[in-house]
């Protein structure tokens, strides 16, 4: 879906990212992982195309991503921000419905449409309300449920890409796993998410693939089972931590790194 190949992006006198190859295979779960300042953000808005490069290249199904338009993008690829802000007064259904403009639609469909994913992502009892009053945890699943509509034509997401920044990070528990949920039900639809994350344990397991991210180079890339230890994460986040295994049945699935 997206790759990658050798960027780096330069502001000013600092390198933001240095010569960072990937591939974010369809149908995946890819979290990137790193400490603050690490470069993930800078990362995600080079595959929006949103930097200039320096040097490398960021293709979408193989071809340059400054080579599709933004109508065509926005239908491909839904960003969800990690500090979302400049909202007007709004009701959040009024919101939605922004999310559908770019489809040829009655309002009927995109009103049955808002209605029944509203339902389906247990975001009804906010419609009414207006988006700049909303708790920053209501935001963010509104925001979710925006991104999920920019890219619905029909249950098959095939060909669709969910980047999410931080997209739970005012979630309270129940909200998060709910959240990691809907991430799942999306792969499962074909679609293909790349999510960052400070969660690292929780988002580790729903990810099908890790991405560690170091001062502006990839660290460490693959399984979980590959990258999820004590060598690759102390040396990551600058930590002296432990890797304490699934009691159950002494297994990396569901480990935890404790620091
Ligand atoms: N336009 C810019 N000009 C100069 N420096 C920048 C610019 N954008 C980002 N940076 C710097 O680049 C580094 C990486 O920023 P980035 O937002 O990618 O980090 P991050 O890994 O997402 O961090 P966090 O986990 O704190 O959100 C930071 O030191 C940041 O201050």
């Amino acid at each position: 879906m997206f790759s990658v190949e050798e960027i780096t992006i330069v502001a000013g006198r600092q390198q933001l990212l240095s010569e960072v190859t990937l591939q974010f295979e369809s149908k995946s779960i890819t979290a990137i992982l790193g400490a603050n300042g690490a470069g993930k953000s800078t990362l995600f808005k080079s595959l929006l195309g949103e930097y200039p490069l320096k040097k490398g290249h960021v293709r979408f199904n193989g071809q340059a991503v400054s080579q599709y338009s933004l109508s065509q993008l926005s239908k491909m690829r839904a960003y969800i921000a990690q500090v979302k802000t400049g909202f007007f007064s709004m009701l959040v259904h009024e919101y939605l419905q922004l999310a559908r403009l770019q489809y040829p639609e009655s309002d009927k469909y995109s009103e049955n449409l808002i209605l029944t994913l509203a339902e389906q992502f247990q975001i009804a009892h906010l419609l009414m309300r207006d988006v700049t009053y909303l708790s920053g945890g209501e935001l963010q699943l509104i925001e979710f449920v925006r991104a999920y509509l920019q890219l619905y034509q029909s249950a098959n997401m095939q060909g669709k890409c969910l980047l999410l920044d931080e997209p739970a990070s005012a979630l309270d528990i129940k909200q998060t796993r709910l959240l990691y949920g809907h991430l799942k039900t999306f792969q499962q639809q074909g679609g293909t998410v790349i999510i960052i994350d400070h969660n690292i344990n929780a988002v580790a397991n729903i990810a099908t693939n890790l991405v560690l991210i170091k001062d502006g180079k990839l660290l460490a890339e693959g399984s979980r089972k590959a990258v999820f230890n004590k060598t690759i994460l102390d040396t990551c986040f600058e930590t002296n931590g432990q890797i304490i295994l699934n009691k159950a049945n002494d297994a990396v699935e569901n480990s935890i790194y404790q620091v």
